[in-house]
């Protein structure tokens, strides 16, 4: 099993989760709270009431385990690819696998990846919809102080089980999605490369980033009702389960209730997955 990809998944996740954090935030606040008029107002109060440091609340975790969930991801989707059809990333561009196949691989990996996820993104989702200033002294401490805060207060809490709240949720959205996400990005790239040869990095950035977009746009109503479960259960539970959060939050606030969040995803996943994709490609070269 080639560990290469492995690494190179873990690299490329960590330079693309950075970049794509504060954009992050805003789509996370937007899609939990309604105090918000829109993208800009959030971004405005959010810097006015927690400074620049509120954008990259909740980071810190991500970054630890983007080494496990996009090495998981990546490191899954290629090494499915080679037992559906023997042939490894470099031999890839010359022999190009079926549609089919690239699917197959890229729902594999969106499906284990979501697993490894889910306490991760739960903890990142209760940080980031904390709208108290970052360590401002005098003022009362926010629910959580820190990840590990957040973990425990979980566990403590809700038990083992809560630390998955929302898992269903995001391995629903994940699984088709990742599928989305790698045609897209193999596709586009065959497109704009001759035969037999690698595409150039400015494919590279352009199939990456429109790859991040489809499948963005894709997980979005998914994303919603994940992150709803997720903040679920912090004072009082709401919802019975994904089907009753879809199900009140239609009923709510209609149908356009899965479209939150779609602009700020998009905007986020063009820049990010770019670099990811980029860095990946490269990093894979370097080592091959
Ligand atoms: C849920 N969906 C659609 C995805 N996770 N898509 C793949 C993009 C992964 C990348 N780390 C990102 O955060 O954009």
């Amino acid at each position: 099993m080639p560990v290469e990809e492995f690494v190179a998944g873990w690299i490329s996740g960590a330079l693309g989760l950075v970049l794509g954090h504060p954009f992050d935030t805003v789509k996370v606040r937007l899609q939990t709270q309604t105090t918000y008029r829109g993208i800009i107002d959030c971004m405005v109060k959010i810097y006015r009431h927690e400074s620049l440091l509120g954008f990259f609340k909740g980071m810190s975790f991500p970054i630890a385990s983007i080494a496990v969930v996009n090495s998981v991801l990546f490191g899954v989707y290629s090494n499915t690819l080679l037992l559906l059809t023997a042939t490894s990333h470099q031999e890839r561009w010359a022999q190009p696998p079926s549609y089919m196949h690239i699917f197959l691989a890229g729902c594999t990996g969106g499906f284990l990846q979501a697993y490894c996820l889910a306490p991760f993104d739960l903890i990142k989702v209760r940080l980031q919809n904390q709208t108290e200033p970052v360590a401002q002294p005098g003022s009362p401490p926010p629910q959580y102080q820190g990840p590990v805060h957040c973990a425990a207060s979980i566990f403590r809490e809700e038990g083992y089980r809560g630390l998955f709240r929302g898992a269903w949720a995001l391995m629903l959205r994940d699984t088709p999605t990742m599928g989305i996400y790698f045609i897209t990005y193999e596709g586009l790239c065959h497109q704009y490369t001759p035969e037999g040869q690698n595409p150039s990095s400015a494919t590279v950035l352009v199939a990456g980033g429109f790859a991040g977009i489809a499948s963005w746009v894709a997980a979005t109503p998914l994303d919603v009702i994940k992150s709803r479960m997720q903040m679920d259960g912090l004072r009082r539970r709401v919802y019975q389960g994904v089907l009753d959060c879809m199900v009140s939050s239609v009923r709510q606030e209609g149908l356009g209730v899965f479209f939150r969040g779609v602009t700020i995803n998009s905007a986020r996943a063009f820049p990010v997955n770019a670099v990811t994709f980029l860095s990946y490609e490269y990093l894979l070269r370097w080592w091959g």
